[in-house]
């Protein structure tokens, strides 16, 4: 493949002789055989800049990013101060830009401060430079039914998506883990599967008559899937993601009370993950999204019950879809492209990634070797937190270069320099 000016120019065997008469500045990248993908786009990462530098910044997440294989990633708006205005959302994108791994979208939060009771500016950002095209209040669930009813009717007239984090609060008071035999068992309090599918249930009804594109971030739990093909049927306009660590870890993993695995929604039972392979494989659930969750060590090694949620996600995403879904034969890799790449680009109107692989399109790829293993380190991570649930497991396939726009942005496992030489990596 020849790539010119950002854009893939020619296709085939004896395209890379062609590249040496006219152009200079050439580089080549041997593929070594493995699989040329259209670069991933995550449609659920915290960046925690601006407010929680010391966990991750802008600089460091997009290192993250395109060491696994994404060129474009949508911020979530859960930072300090909020982005639930158009200066966030804008600085957000202005930084993203500087830094040149990945493309940074800005995700505007649906409320004001995420307080779930005043809608934010959605227009004003939709407007900015950034062009927001995804709203959450994720981390919290926008949980007024009022509020998320107007919130789509907005979304319907802006044509944007709301983001859902599925969670009705009343359910989930003081809750830490699935609730479960095993929480039982540990004395953990339970967040149970009705509190995650009675909002999609009611998101659902509220998009169909709202008329807006609604998106659940993480689904976890099999009853979500059959309600989502309920709505499918209906005709309603709703996607989905499931992370990773939602197709790969169980509740069982809890036993050790290291709260490495604390995560929301909580790890939910086998036959949860089974559902989700199925319905992932099936295009119930639309795509993979990682919900990379970077905390500081202080935040992780206390008490289970006082631990911060979430887990790192971005640079071991492919490694667990091959062993979830390709190993076990429910996706090919042309499946893994539409799961990781051409599906998150559609629902959030992104024209330039999830691209067929063709001349005349942009150079956004990722080539992966899927055979080579390697052994996950939390300290080795881009990220400035480690809080990897995968520690000393050994992952197979690697992301051997990321392409964005037709610079290497990550090859063999080091992230190229971010533009302007920034330092905060
Ligand atoms: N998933 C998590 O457990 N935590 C996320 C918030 C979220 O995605 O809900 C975070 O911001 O840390
Ligand atoms: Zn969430």
């Amino acid at each position: 493949m020849l790539v010119r000016d950002g854009m893939i120019a020619a296709i085939g065997a004896g395209v890379a002789d062609d590249a040496t008469d006219t152009d200079t500045d050439t580089e080549v990248i041997d593929g070594g055989g493995g699989v040329l993908l259209p670069g991933f786009v995550d449609m659920h990462t915290h960046l925690r800049e601006p407010g929680r530098e010391d966990t991750e910044t802008i600089a460091s997440g997009s290192a993250a990013a395109a060491l696994g294989g994404y060129t474009a990633v949508f911020a979530m708006a859960n930072t300090d101060p909020v982005a639930d205005s158009v200066v966030v959302t804008d600085h957000v994108h202005a930084v993203g830009r500087q830094v040149g791994l990945v493309d940074v979208h800005p995700v505007g939060a649906v409320t004001v401060g995420l307080g779930g009771t005043q809608l934010a500016e959605m227009g004003t950002m939709a407007a900015g430079t950034a062009g927001v095209r995804m709203f959450s209040d994720d981390g919290k669930c926008v949980h007024d039914p009022l509020v998320m009813r107007r919130a789509l009717e907005y979304a319907r007239g802006l044509d944007v998506l709301i983001a859902q984090h599925a969670e009705e609060p009343r359910l989930t008071v003081g809750a830490v883990a699935h609730e479960g035999p095993t929480a039982a068992r540990l004395g953990l309090t339970g967040w149970p599967r009705s509190a995650e599918e009675s909002i999609v249930a009611r998101d659902a009804i509220l998009a169909r008559d709202a008329g807006g594109r609604v998106h659940i971030c993480h689904a976890s739990t099999a009853g979500t899937v059959e309600i989502l093909k309920w709505a499918r049927a209906q005709g309603i306009s709703i996607s989905a993601e499931v992370t990773p660590h939602h197709l790969l870890l169980d509740d069982s993993r809890l036993e050790t009370y290291d709260a490495v695995n604390k995560v929301n929604p909580p790890l939910r039972e086998a036959s949860d993950c089974r559902a989700l392979r199925e319905a992932l494989a099936e295009g119930v659930i639309d795509c993979v999204a990682t919900d990379h969750a970077p905390h500081a060590a202080q935040e992780k090694c206390c008490e289970f019950a006082n631990a911060r949620p979430g887990m790192l996600g971005l640079q071991t995403a492919l490694p667990i879809v091959v062993e979830t879904m390709v190993t076990p034969g429910l996706l090919d890799w042309r499946g893994v492209a539409r799961v990781m790449s051409e599906r998150p680009a559609q629902i959030t109107r992104l024209p330039d990634q999830g691209r067929p692989i063709a001349v005349g399109e942009p150079a956004n790829l990722t080539i992966v070797d899927p055979e080579t293993s390697w052994v996950v380190r939390g300290d080795e991570l881009a990220s400035r937190s480690a809080n990897t649930p995968y520690e000393e497991m050994t992952m197979t396939a690697t992301v051997v270069a990321t392409v964005l726009r037709g610079r290497i942005t990550a090859r063999d496992g080091h992230a190229a320099v971010p533009a302007d030489g920034m330092e905060t990596l």
